[in-house]
């Protein structure tokens, strides 16, 4: 019944975050990354400017879409990175109310991701409350203690929460995916979305080639199993 119900939806998002180099977006774009993410927060490894990160957007602009990650900027910083970057949505990865995220839709004009840490059942109905508000929900797990990111920990959360949301819910999962459990999340969810970073890492802040290589090799399998399972019911029936 689930792989029906992801497969029946043709559009499958895979969002990869946290890029520095005109390389490492070339490579996840090639492979298929419909949306690429850059970190705006200056605790982070993964922190860029955006005089920095502009020259690497522009070498996949219109190919992928472009994601400014923030963590509770001011309206000053994000007229920075957006002026800067020029990207095509904003991602809220800190504790931005709802009036918030309607504040900096409304000031840019900008599709805009709000990103929710589920550690529970609670966290997932609070997160559902940004629907409707939010362009779109990015479920991360809740930061381990003393770790001063809010994401990009490379920490998953309990997906079996997942199993009570409604099939029209629009969300990306993310949280500690990597080559070797992105199968297990496709299959064992219905997203219709991923997001990765430190997973595809060698060290914090540094893409490795062959881990975005055995990241997309692997939702591809998961992919054209779900597909061929879905063949399968439909003849069936
Ligand atoms: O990656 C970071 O350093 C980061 C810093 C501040 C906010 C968000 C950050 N990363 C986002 O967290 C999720 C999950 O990352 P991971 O796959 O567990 O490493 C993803 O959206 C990152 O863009």
């Amino acid at each position: 019944m689930r792989l029906r119900k992801l497969m029946s939806n043709d559009r499958f998002d895979i969002k990869i975050c946290g890029l520095k180099t005109a390389e490492a977006a070339e490579r996840a774009v090639a492979r298929g990354a419909t949306h690429i993410g850059f970190i705006f927060f200056a605790k982070s490894p993964r922190h860029v400017t955006a005089e920095a990160a502009r020259p690497v957007a522009d070498a996949i602009r219109g190919r992928a879409k472009i994601v400014a990650v923030t963590v509770d900027a001011t309206d000053a910083e994000l007229d920075t990175i957006v002026a800067g970057l020029v990207p095509d949505m904003l991602q809220l990865h800190g504790r931005e109310s709802l009036e918030r995220v309607a504040a900096v839709k409304a000031r840019y004009g900008l599709q805009v991701i709000k990103a929710l840490s589920i550690r529970d059942a609670a966290d997932l109905d609070t997160a559902l409350a940004y629907r409707g508000t939010a362009d779109r929900l990015l479920f991360d797990a809740k930061p381990p203690k003393g770790s001063e990111l809010p994401g990009g920990n490379g920490v998953s959360f309990d997906w079996r929460l997942l199993d009570a949301l409604d099939d029209g819910v629009d969300y990306m999962l993310s949280g500690g995916l990597d080559a070797e459990n992105v199968g297990a999340a496709i299959r064992s969810t219905r997203t219709p979305a991923i997001d990765a970073s430190s997973g595809l890492e060698s060290a914090p802040g540094v893409k490795d080639p062959a881990r975005i290589e055995a990241f997309f090799d692997a939702v591809a399998a998961a992919r054209s199993l779900a597909q061929a399972h879905r063949q399968t019911a439909n003849q069936g029936a």
